[in-house]
Order: structure tokens, then sequence, then C-alpha cells
């Protein structure tokens, strides 16, 4: 088969564009059909397609930093990514922009053999609203729920429910619930648990309570409610990006999200990831 290739570059970031018009050029040798972002398309020459078509490719590359990864994450849904890492932490980016082209061309091979590439399931949560019918875009990180703002007088009361019984209830400035992928993330900076990869499990953390609990461990398919009350405004936020404002009292559930999302390519040692964090 010819292997279909999506790349994704950080916008105006001139060495993400550079390593992508690389690419371009010798995945095309090869024979594969490539296409770029749009704003990478106006910076080099190659053909281009909103991020959000490439959920039809066999592979796409993302280079940049988390953010980039998590952005290409949430247009493509489950679509194998490789992440390349030119951000400041690029937890998620396990290639360097030096193996790039060595890892790209080898998985390009492995899809014209196989029609298929090797990677790790990460899986996602989805956040939906309970008295309200809404849905977030999966999170590869997390579901965070917050008040209007952080900090003093910014905070809203939070009751955490797990399988309908009463965890936690407390003045927060939020409370999130993450994956494994998303515990080095916002749940590390609030004092929350590292989950090593391979763990099948969730996290929730309260961030700043007044009547603080410790981070909650809980098998990926439990039920989990947060209910928001005592403002007259909050937001359910996934990854950061993607939220909804939400007028309390309003309860939202996180559930696992169907599609899970594949990091192709060779994996990050996490215990070396980890150095990066500090
Ligand atoms: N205080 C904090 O630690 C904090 C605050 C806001 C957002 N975040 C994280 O940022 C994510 C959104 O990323 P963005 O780039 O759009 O926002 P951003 O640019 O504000 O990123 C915040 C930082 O989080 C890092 N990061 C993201 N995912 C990570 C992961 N899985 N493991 C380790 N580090 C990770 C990024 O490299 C970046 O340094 C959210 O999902 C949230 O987890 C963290
Ligand atoms: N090619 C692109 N097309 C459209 N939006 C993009 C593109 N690249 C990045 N973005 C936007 O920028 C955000 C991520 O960029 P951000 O500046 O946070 O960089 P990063 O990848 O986390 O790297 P760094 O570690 O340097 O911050 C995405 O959420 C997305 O909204």
């Amino acid at each position: 088969m010819e292997a279909a290739v999506g790349i994704v570059a950080q916008r105006d970031n001139e060495r993400a564009q550079e390593l992508a018009a690389t690419l371009v050029d010798a995945l095309e040798r090869e024979g594969a059909g490539v296409i770029v972002d749009e704003a990478t398309g106006g910076a080099i020459e190659a053909t281009a397609a909103p991020v959000s078509a490439m959920e039809s490719r066999n592979l796409v590359v993302s280079i940049g930093g988390d953010g980039t990864l998590l952005f290409v994450a949430r247009e493509i849904g489950a679509t194998p990514i490789l992440g390349v890492n030119l951000g400041e932490v690029g937890f998620l980016n396990a290639v360097a922009p030096d193996d790039a082209l060595a890892v790209v061309t080898d998985l390009v091979s492995q899809l014209d053999e196989t029609g298929d590439v090797d990677g790790r399931e990460l899986t996602r949560l989805q956040a939906t609203g309970v008295d309200e019918d809404w849905t977030l875009e999966p999170a590869l990180n997390e579901v965070l729920v917050h008040g209007p703002r952080r900090g003093p007088g910014g905070g809203a009361t939070v009751e955490v429910c797990v399988d309908g019984q009463e965890y936690t209830e407390s003045h927060v400035d939020g409370v999130l619930v993450c994956t494994p992928t998303g515990s080095t993330a916002y749940n590390l900076s609030e004092g929350g648990p590292l989950v090593y990869p391979t763990a099948d499990a969730l996290v929730v953390t309260q961030m700043a309570a007044t009547e603080s609990m410790p981070s909650l461990v809980v098998e990926p398919d439990t039920e989990l409610t947060l209910s928001i009350s005592g403002t007259e405004t909050a937001y359910a936020i996934s990854d950061g990006r993607n939220r909804r404002r939400l007028e309390p009292p309003a309860t939202v559930s996180v559930t696992l999200a169907d599609d899970s999302v594949t990091l192709a390519g060779p994996q990050a040692n996490f215990f070396d990831g980890l150095d990066k964090l500090e």
C-alpha cells in the first residue's frame, strides 16, 4: 500500500517547519502521500489540509511540544501519532529532531508492509454534563472543573462522588481527573501522584482545597461525578484548551472515552522524562 502521512508543525516555529519540509521531501521520494497542516502549508512547499482532515491518514507526525501533540490528538482521534520534540518539555514526544527522519522512514516501511504501525494505546477521558446535554473533546491528560478563576475569591465548592458515594466535598480552586499520561502534567503540580504509564488507573486530585483529601486512585471504569456549587460561573476543561462554561449548580460526569490515542514509534523512558519536569 502507499502510506498516507500527515505532518503538523508547531505554528510559527521555523525549525519545526524546516523539519516538516525535510520529511515531506524524503517521504515523497519513498512514494508516500504526504500532506501538511494549513499553517505549515503557508510556509513550505507542500500540499496542505486542515488537521481535522488527517483522521484518514495512516500516521500523523506532530512536530513541536506537548501542546502541539495534545492539539493534534484532539483533532484526529484514533489515528497513530508520532511526536517529535521541539518543545520546552516534550514529555509526550519521544523522538528527537535528529532522529525524526530515520524513525518516520521506518514507520512508513512498516505501513507499506503491514498496513499498520506499532504503538502504545493511551486512554482518554470524556466529560459530559449530567443536567445539561454537552460533551467536551476527549482529554489525553485531564478533565478539570474550576471556579471563575484560580486564587483567592475565585474557587467553588466541589463534591466528588465515586460510584455514587461521596469521597469529598470542599471549597477548592478546582478538581481534576487525570489519566496516567496526564499524571505528570497539571496533576503533579497540584501534589497528585505519578502514575506509571502501564498502570490502568485514573486519579482524582483537588486543587487548593480548604478541606484537603489525598488524591484518590480508581479503576478506569469507575463512575465519577464532580458537582459544583457556591459560585455563579464555573468551567469544565479538557486538556487545558477545550472548555465549557457552567452555571452552577452543575454536575459533570467523567468516564473513559471510546477512542484511545495511539502513540506510534519508540516510546520514551518514563523516568528519563521526569528529569525534564524539574
Ligand atoms: N500548573 C501546571 O502544571 C499546568 C497549568 C496549566 C496547564 N497544564 C497542563 O498543560 C496541558 C495543556 O498543555 P498546553 O501546552 O496546551 O498548555 P501549556 O502551554 O500551558 O502547557 C503547560 C505545560 O504542561 C506540559 N505538559 C503538558 N502535558 C504534559 C504531560 N502529559 N506530562 C508532562 N508535562 C506536560 C507542557 O509541556 C507545558 O510545559 C494541560 O492538559 C495541563 O495538564 C499544567
Ligand atoms: N500547526 C498548527 N496549526 C494550528 N494550531 C496550532 C498549530 N501548532 C500549534 N497550534 C496551536 O498551538 C497550541 C500549542 O502550542 P504551544 O505554544 O502551547 O506549544 P507547545 O507545542 O506546547 O510547545 P512549547 O513546549 O514550546 O510551549 C495548540 O493547542 C494549538 O492551538
